[in-house]
């Protein structure tokens, strides 16, 4: 049987076909049948488990909640063009993601205070995301300091995202201090220029807790705040300082990601900040296809927002993205099974996309072609 780790295809024989294995195994999404993973009850299950300004805190988006909504619907405007009689019998589904290897092309987002969902916290996500052989988007408001996390599974990828908090000094100590840790790209979280209004949270008076790990607050006592306003500059100077390749999440135009790469970024991540910025926001579905014809081969592109299934996931790299990730079902995860919960929900992904594969005569997840989607009518 062919594994996750040690081979770069998937037999569709495994995938919940007749006669396939029902036994499980961590990090061979070969074997974990589409039907296990139901992302619904696990969203059900995390609500119920967490303290309700938490789960809602997890939960909510800004303003309307529009861009919320409509995000996993937008990914449904599109249909599949299976292709047939193609004899295809297994996948590939390892890629290469600015030169990391990846057993998969579905990773973690990056996602705040993670010891509030399970006290595994983001060293679980990380023992997850190697046992998944995915890639891990660790955030600067990470509830364990950076080094930590990137001292969880040494060897297994992992990018570090930067938010400018406080002083100047600080936020260029956490780049330089990521390329030192070894991470292997730094993302510019760059559509938070001014925090998102979440209604959910000013009702429940959210407040993070005060025994909250410190994670990557600075230590000095008096802390001046600093704007998190990016510019295009900051793209080379955070590279230079950093030694890594630059990633700028958070784009929905083509112009903007054309800017972006002219500055010097290896990748940009169309995404909405999980409709959690402005609001109401065109879906990452409809605004990808502009970004990557902006982007070209210039640079890779990844996306996320509302991905809830394997042929979600498939619609996105037919659309052109190199890769996905997600958020709020790694927070279900972690929130109903540590670490362990979080691998099910990206093995469970990656099964479906292979399945998804299959059905549609798509051998390997790095050349899905653009017209094996077409809007819906
Ligand atoms: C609770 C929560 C915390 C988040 N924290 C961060 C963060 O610290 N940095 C960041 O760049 N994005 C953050 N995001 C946005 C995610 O990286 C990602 O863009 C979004 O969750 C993707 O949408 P999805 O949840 O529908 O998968 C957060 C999202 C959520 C839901
Ligand atoms: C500087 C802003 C901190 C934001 C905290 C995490 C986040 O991105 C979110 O969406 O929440």
């Amino acid at each position: 049987m062919a594994t996750a780790d040690d081979a770069p295809t998937v037999p569709g024989q495994a995938l919940g076909g007749p006669g396939a294995p029902r036994q499980r195994r961590e990090s061979d999404p070969a074997t974990a049948a589409p039907e296990h993973l139901d992302l619904a009850a696990l969203e059900a299950e995390a609500a119920a488990l967490l303290p309700p300004a938490v789960a809602d805190f997890y939960a909510g988006g800004a303003e309307s909640e529009t861009t919320l909504a409509e995000a996993p619907a937008a990914w449904r405007t599109w249909r599949l063009r299976p292709r047939v009689l193609t004899g295809l019998s297994a996948v590939r589904l390892r890629t290469s993601l600015l030169g990391s290897d990846v057993a998969t092309p579905i990773g973690i987002a990056p996602w705040a205070y993670q010891a509030l969902a399970h006290p595994d916290g983001e060293r679980g996500s990380a023992r997850a995301a190697a046992a998944s052989g995915a890639l891990l988007t660790v955030s600067t408001s990470a509830s364990a300091p950076l080094a930590e996390v990137a001292a969880t599974e040494p060897g297994a990828p992992k990018w570090f995202q930067l938010y400018r908090q406080h002083s100047p000094a600080h936020t260029d100590d956490l780049a330089r201090r990521a390329g030192q840790a070894g991470y292997r790209a730094l993302v510019l979280t760059v559509d938070l220029p001014v925090l998102g209004r979440r209604l959910r949270d000013v009702a429940s008076g959210f407040a993070l807790p005060a025994d909250l790990p410190p994670g990557n607050l600075p230590t000095e006592s008096a802390v001046e705040a600093e704007s998190p306003v990016w510019t295009v500059d900051d793209i080379a100077r955070f590279g230079d300082l950093s030694g890594l390749p630059v990633v700028t999440k958070g784009v929905l135009r083509g112009d903007d990601a054309a800017r972006c790469v002219q500055a010097g970024a290896a990748a940009v991540w169309v995404s909405t900040h999980g409709g959690r910025q402005a609001d109401p926001a065109v879906a990452s579905a409809h605004a990808l296809p502009e970004v990557v014809d902006a982007v070209g081969d210039d640079a890779e592109v990844y996306v996320d927002g509302g991905l809830r299934s394997g042929s979600d996931v498939f619609t996105a790299l037919a659309l052109g993205a190199d890769a996905v990730f997600v958020g709020r079902p790694a927070i279900w995860g972690l929130a109903t099974g540590g670490a362990d919960g979080v691998s099910r929900v990206l093995d469970g992904l990656t099964a479906q996309l292979a399945h998804t594969m299959l059905l549609c005569g798509v051998p390997d997840v790095r050349s899905v072609p653009r017209d094996a989607v077409t809007p819906a009518r």
